[in-house]
């Protein structure tokens, strides 16, 4: 069995953050682990609440992890602050997982801030150096590189900047742009763009989280990381194409769609 860890937000809507990491983890036949840094209460609709994690607690889970089941891969999600990002540089560093991938979550697609504007700084000092690869969605790489970004060569001139802050490769996720839906994946020696059809649904919830999570369940299973990151494509587009017309907001996505259809259940 091959392990997966994610150090990430808890939403007790299930849709995003480390529900949706464990569903995206066991959809993959990958066993899940967690690592909470803060809990929200959140829905469909909106983040009620936020009450984060204190660091020395986020530390010693990461501690009992590693110290007993240590995982194939890493996934990062919402880090919250700049001394849990510390402790979990710290985790990193102590513990050295090769196969990190960054999710660099700031904003819920609710509109509620994930991640305190005085933590981007720390982000992007503490985490980015120690992440084989980064996935920031269009806001997110616009705050990290301070550049405009309305298209395709926008998005591989910002995924440039983010790799010279010492990560090892880049995926800029067009999610938020408008026509096909474009992801640019850059590892400091090519580009490719990967696309998908534009689907028009609401239901989006936790379209990030479950890309990284897919991308650290098929980096565990063994895959290079262009190999991973194709496939966690062409999971989300189909987890996006069956999602769930659950709630009064952003339905969640289908983590699911493909056991379900081999076990005859309705998706
Ligand atoms: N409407 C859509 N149709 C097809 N693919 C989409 C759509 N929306 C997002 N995607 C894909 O889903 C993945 C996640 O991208 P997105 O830009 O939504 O991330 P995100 O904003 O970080 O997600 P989240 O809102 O959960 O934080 C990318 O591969 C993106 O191309
Ligand atoms: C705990 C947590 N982590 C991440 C997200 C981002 O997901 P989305 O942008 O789909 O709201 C979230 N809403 N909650």
């Amino acid at each position: 069995m091959k392990l997966a860890l994610t150090i990430a937000g808890s939403d007790s809507g299930g849709g995003a953050g480390i529900q949706a990491d464990l569903k995206t983890f066991s959809a993959h036949g990958v066993f899940g682990m967690s690592v909470i840094t803060s809990v929200t209460a959140q829905n469909t609709k909106a983040v009620i609440g936020v009450e984060d994690i204190s660091p020395e607690m986020v530390y010693l889970q990461i501690k009992a992890v590693f110290e007993d089941l240590p995982p194939d891969a890493v996934k990062i999600g919402m880090v919250s602050s700049a001394s849990i990002i510390r402790s979990v540089a710290k985790g990193l560093d102590e513990f050295g997982p090769e196969k990190v991938v960054l999710d660099p979550v700031m904003i819920s697609k609710s509109g509620h801030a994930l991640l305190k504007p005085d933590a981007v700084e720390a982000l992007k000092r503490e985490l980015l150096p120690r992440c084989l690869v980064v996935t920031p969605n269009i806001p997110e790489a616009k705050a990290l590189t301070g550049m405009s970004i309305k298209g395709v060569e926008d998005m591989e001139r910002a995924a440039e900047k983010i790799m010279s802050y010492g990560c090892r490769a880049v995926v800029v996720k067009g999610g938020h742009l408008e026509g096909d839906a474009v992801d640019v994946f850059f590892d400091g020696r090519e580009f490719h763009r990967l696309k998908s059809e534009r689907i028009f649904s609401r239901n989006t919830h936790g379209t990030g989280c479950t890309f990284s999570s897919a991308i650290a369940a098929n980096l565990a299973l063994g895959r290079d990381l262009f190999t991973a990151v194709k496939l966690a494509k062409e999971y989300i587009t189909g987890a996006i194409k069956n999602s769930m017309d659950i709630g009064g907001g952003a339905g969640p996505v289908h983590h699911f769609y493909e056991l379900y259809r081999r076990a005859g259940l309705n998706v």
